[in-house]
């Protein structure tokens, strides 16, 4: 779907990128097909040609914020900011920032966690991209969207509306199996989202 959306049908580079991406089976726990992606960050060109398709995928369109999570959208949110012209802000797991922030809470596949920003690091009516490397249940994600709406919380009900109209998905890589068939452990293989630097234009 995204290789259609974006014109990158056919793209080799796409597949490399999966390719490049090691599953190790039961990490951190048993089911669960940990997607592994320093092995991409080891290869030169996967690397360069996943951030580069966000780089041409965002570039020119009015975006001022690329906010990373910790820690993994901290590996490629950095470098997509510089080259489309953007300020990095990071959102940080609970007691790492030292001024005032805003917190949302989350449910993970192996816990529960928390998500901190500072405030005033995104102003009303700024547009952002959302970087990390997974969604898997998508808690991580919805509570960085939280984030980042509270903090814009002043902009009128119509540019609210229209934001929320332009929300859009994407991914370099998607349909890979994140949890494996365990009929005794009741999971199931979702064939979901499993989804590489999936991020969110708001
Ligand atoms: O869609 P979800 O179910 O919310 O899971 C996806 C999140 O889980 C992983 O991070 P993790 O919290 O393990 O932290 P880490 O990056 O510090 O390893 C991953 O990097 C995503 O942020
Ligand atoms: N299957 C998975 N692989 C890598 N990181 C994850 N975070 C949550 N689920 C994950």
């Amino acid at each position: 779907m995204f290789a259609a959306e974006n014109g990158l049908k056919g793209d080799p580079r796409l597949k490399a990128i999966s390719e490049a991406i090691r599953v190790v089976p039961h990490f951190p726990k048993r089911g669960i097909m940990f997607q592994d992606i320093t092995t991409l960050l080891l290869n030169h060109k996967a690397f360069k040609d996943t951030v580069d398709i966000f780089v041409d995928r965002y570039r020119d369109m009015d975006i001022s914020v690329v906010a990373g999570i910790e820690a993994r959208g901290f590996m490629f949110g950095p470098s997509i900011a510089l080259a489309i012209g953007a300020k990095f802000v990071p959102l940080r797991k609970p007691r790492k920032l030292p001024g005032e922030v805003i917190s949302e809470d989350y449910v993970l596949e192996y816990g529960t966690d928390c998500l901190e920003m500072h405030v005033g690091a995104v102003k009303p009516g700024e547009r952002a991209v959302v970087i990390d490397d997974i969604v898997a249940t998508g808690g991580t994600l919805s509570a960085a969207i939280r984030l980042l709406e509270t903090d814009t919380a002043e902009e009128s009900k119509e540019k609210r509306a229209r934001r929320e109209l332009g929300l859009r998905l994407q991914s370099v890589a998607e349909h890979r199996s994140i949890y494996e068939v365990d009929r005794s452990a009741k999971l199931i293989d979702l064939r979901s989202r499993c989804i590489v630097l999936r991020h969110l234009s708001l």
